[in-house]
């Protein structure tokens, strides 16, 4: 156990881990030059080609230092808030972790945010200045901005480059030297920690573990002790670029297990494993199971393939237990599902693998965050409100609470107003203000989560010119003055553009509201009045003037072919438009209410 090493990278997005990670399988000689292939640990095609980390993965290196054979457990953290969740276990799965700065961004907000959870996790930082090859690198400024943050020398501070591969070997000793052996005791019962699961299509879900204490063997009866759910070790080894069979894997080692789970649901990340028959009694502490955040409407483009989509979002679903969903119906827009996601980033994934792995045209409504909504009647009893079209009538409701964050925002000080004012916009209170360095400002708010939801990284990445970044905790529910601003369409309430506002921005709202659908819906046959209302007042209306041209008009000499041609095209045209009783409203529409600013 004293020759493993067990490490996590932890950086801001794009500080640039994966390349990093890259470098280091290269100087172990972990991959071949035949299985190189940039960004490795990105499995993902989409991963890949957003260039983002999703899922979190670990990979064995052996590396030879003093003439010493030292296991070296590399486990990668996806960067993007939505998966938070992810980087806190896998930092738990660590005795050490690399901590990335960008020599030319420096500290940015979750460079911060992750390294309080490595450091309350007692995680030795080994702080690395990275891209010192770009030509717009500040190391000397950096490097202090890192002293002042960690309460480190200037010495303990690793130069590197993940392009170059400057300062790779000083990491892999680094590592050696100052991340501490794991502890744990081989012969105590088995208690292993969940940090990831892979699925996989042919062999069901693969478990990735760290073993605190005892010895997982295979063929072992085990339990699972969130679920409480108990399987064999089929199968459990190492996890090289492929993985490498065992028959043991002991305290402080990092593994895999296969034992026929089909469904990604049930496996937990940060559920413990233990031993069936001599189970240990001590869960690994900090378990919580995954809320998601966001919530929105997927609906089919043509009612008639919902039986696909559920099935569609069923085998999504096995690989991605972070996505939850439940039939609705909507009055607008038939059967379709609402869908719970980690966050904004995870929404789109979710929607880009439908339309590309299963082929499905789909409308999502505007997203919303999840309320308590408390009657009159029963003032104690929160009713959990997933759709703003579920909201009970106002003359029934006694309050509503949504979701609130805390923000941390780290942005130049030249940019602090114009940062101040957009949160103050968004709802936001202040709570702390710090000079990280003369230039930079760390912002702290308590804000609704339903304001960053709406529009709030654009605005946020336009206010400071790009140099702002954002990280997020959620602190609770609170009570606020909401209401339920509903749109009508020709006099008919079109429940899938309903959306909870803010009292106090209600009327401002409704009536850009009605602005920007005019902008979006085309002009038809006949006049469409919008309206806006809250309950029965019409607070805000616009009207959509009707066509008058007949499109075929323009075919000269009644060419027959020609007018059909067009025909076809307006047909076409019409894939991502929905009927909403006789009016057709494109997909764009069912999302105004996000880009009211544009
Ligand atoms: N010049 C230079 N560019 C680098 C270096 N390391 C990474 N990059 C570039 O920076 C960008 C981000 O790198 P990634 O390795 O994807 O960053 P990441 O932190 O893993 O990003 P996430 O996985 O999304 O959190 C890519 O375009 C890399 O090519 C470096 O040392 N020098």
């Amino acid at each position: 156990m004293k020759k493993i090493r067990n490490f996590c990278i932890i950086a801001h997005i794009d500080h640039g881990k994966s390349t990093l990670a890259d470098r280091l399988l290269d100087a172990t000689q972990t991959v071949t030059a035949r299985e190189a292939q940039a960004q490795l640990l990105d499995s993902m095609d989409l991963e890949r080609e957003r260039g983002i980390t999703i899922k979190s993965h670990a990979i064995q290196m052996e590396y030879k230092y003093k003439g010493e054979e030292y296991i070296l457990n590399l486990i990668d953290t996806p960067g993007h808030v939505d998966f938070s969740y992810e980087v806190s276990r896998s930092i738990a799965a660590c005795e050490g972790a690399l901590l990335i700065v960008d020599a030319a961004q420096s500290i940015q907000a979750q460079t911060i945010s992750n390294l309080y959870l490595a450091l309350e996790n007692d995680l030795e930082i080994i702080p690395v200045l990275n891209k010192v090859d770009l030509p717009s690198a500040n190391p000397e400024e950096v490097s202090d901005d890192i002293v002042e943050l960690l309460g480190c020398k200037l010495e303990d501070i690793i130069h590197a480059s993940g392009k170059t591969g400057f300062g790779v070997d000083k990491i892999l000793e680094a590592i050696v030297e100052r991340v501490p052996a794991p502890k744990g005791n081989p012969d105590e019962p088995l208690q292993a920690l969940i940090f990831d699961s892979v699925y996989n299509p042919f062999r069901g879900v693969e478990v990735i573990f760290r073993v605190i204490n005892g010895q997982i063997k295979k063929g072992q009866k085990i339990k699972f002790m969130a679920t409480d759910h108990e399987y064999f070790a089929d199968e459990i080894g190492t996890l090289k670029l492929n993985q490498v069979a065992k028959q043991v894997i002991s305290a402080g080692d990092v593994g895999y297990l296969i034992s026929g789970i089909k469904e990604a649901k049930e496996v937990k990340v940060g559920d413990t494993i233990t031993d069936a028959v001599v189970p240990t009694t001590n869960m690994i502490s900090g378990f919580e199971d995954v809320k998601p955040m966001v919530f929105a409407g997927i609906y089919p483009v043509d009612t008639e393939d919902y039986e696909d989509l559920r099935s569609s979002m069923e085998k999504l679903q096995l690989n991605d237990a972070s996505l939850v969903f439940q039939a609705e119906s909507s009055a607008a827009l038939g059967f379709g599902f609402r869908c719970g996601f980690l966050g904004m980033l995870h929404m789109e994934i979710i929607q880009e693998r439908l339309e590309r792995e299963f082929n499905m045209t789909v409308i999502t409504t505007v997203p919303n965050v999840s309320y308590f909504a408390y009657t009159k009647k029963d003032p104690d009893t929160p009713m959990i409100v997933n759709n703003p079209s579920d909201l009970p009538e106002p003359s029934k409701l006694d309050r509503v609470e949504e979701p609130y964050i805390k923000a941390t925002i780290i942005t130049k000080s030249d940019f602090v107003g114009n940062v101040m004012s957009l949160c103050i916009e968004k709802r936001g209170v202040i709570t702390n203000q710090t000079y990280l360095t003369p230039e930079r400002v760390e912002l702290n708010f308590d804000m609704p989560l339903a304001e960053i939801v709406f529009d709030f990284y654009d605005r946020l990445k336009t206010v400071s010119k790009g140099y702002a970044s954002f990280d997020y905790h959620p602190i609770g529910m609170r009570t606020s003055k909401l209401v339920r601003l509903d749109v009508l369409l020709n006099a008919q309430p079109v429940d899938a553009l309903s959306a909870l506002i803010h009292e106090s921005s209600a009327y401002h709202i409704g009536k850009k509201m009605c602005e920007k659908l005019k902008e979006l819906i085309p002009r038809q046959q006949f006049d469409i009045p919008i309206q806006a209302a809250i309950g029965a007042k019409v607070i805000a209306r616009e009207t959509i003037k009707a066509l008058r041209k007949d499109v075929t008009a323009k075919c000269y000499g009644g060419d027959i072919s020609r007018k059909r041609k067009l025909l076809e095209k307006q047909k076409k045209g019409k894939k991502r438009m929905r009927q909403v009783g006789n009016v057709e409203i494109p997909q764009e529409a069912f999302m105004a209410v996000l880009k009211l600013n544009d």
